[in-house]
């Protein structure tokens, strides 16, 4: 991230919701998924917060993609988050971009804030989370908590210790968001870092049974047993 962009970016991030109901955009559950056919199946399951990430794939797809999803998103007052495609998520009014730190480098943040857009930023080492802090992004995202098949990961995972340092470290100041590895028999530990969502792309895109397992991430993730947090 340049020392540029940080600076740009400070106080400029959309924090708060004006459209889709939900506090900063985040819903206490975040799938992330692969095509604008999940974001279909789930927003009208009561999904109020997603993210489409798409790692590869024709261009022409990729662009019917991301604006059949921001599509979804406006038609079911959800908050739909685009995963890399910064110059598509402009274009077409996206409720929000999530960028990795690879990817702050080259994104036009001024552009993003000046479209009141939200931004997620991802981040993997306490180095990395103080340096995001510091642009002041709509979310934090922590990852990853636990060993994950999903994606390649070059960091060891950060695991529930660090996670609630991490949580602590940004004391409430932007919501935080955990991601890697996570599943409902999980879910619990991690819910009581006082994270404010729980990102995941298994738990929902491999369910043998999504009603069901919906259900029960909503009912686990309504409340804390014996902590408070701010
Ligand atoms: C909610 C959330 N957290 C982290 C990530 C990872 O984003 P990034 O570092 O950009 O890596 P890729 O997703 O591009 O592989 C995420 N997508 N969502
Ligand atoms: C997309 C992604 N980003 C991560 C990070 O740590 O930045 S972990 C991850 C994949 C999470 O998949 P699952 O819920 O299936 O473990």
């Amino acid at each position: 991230m340049t020392q540029a962009n940080i600076e740009f970016a400070r106080h400029s991030f959309e924090a708060g919701d004006s459209n889709c109901g939900e506090p900063a955009g985040l819903a206490h559950l975040y799938p992330v998924v692969d095509s604008a056919d999940w974001i279909a199946r789930l927003l009208p399951m009561g999904i109020r917060t997603v993210q489409l990430r798409i790692k590869q794939g024709d261009p022409c797809e990729l662009e019917r993609e991301i604006c059949r999803a921001i599509a979804l998103g406006r038609e079911h007052n959800a908050c739909v988050f685009i995963n890399d495609y910064w110059q598509l998520a402009l274009k077409h009014g996206a409720y929000g971009v999530h960028l990795g730190q690879t990817d702050m480098p080259k994104a036009d943040l001024s552009g993003i804030a000046t479209a009141g857009m939200r931004l997620g930023v991802s981040t993997r080492t306490a180095d990395e989370l103080i340096t995001a802090i510091r642009m002041r992004p709509s979310y934090l995202a922590i990852g990853h908590i636990f060993p994950t098949p999903t994606k390649q990961m070059s960091t060891p995972p950060q695991g529930l210790a660090t996670l609630k340092q991490h949580v602590q470290t940004v004391a409430g100041g932007i919501p935080t968001v955990a991601i890697g590895g996570i599943d409902l028999g999980r879910a619990a530990d991690v819910w009581q870092t006082c994270v404010d969502a729980v990102a995941v792309v298994r738990a929902v895109t491999e369910s043998r049974d999504l009603t069901d397992d919906l259900a029960r991430f909503n009912t686990l993730l309504a409340r804390r047993k014996e902590v408070v947090c701010d």
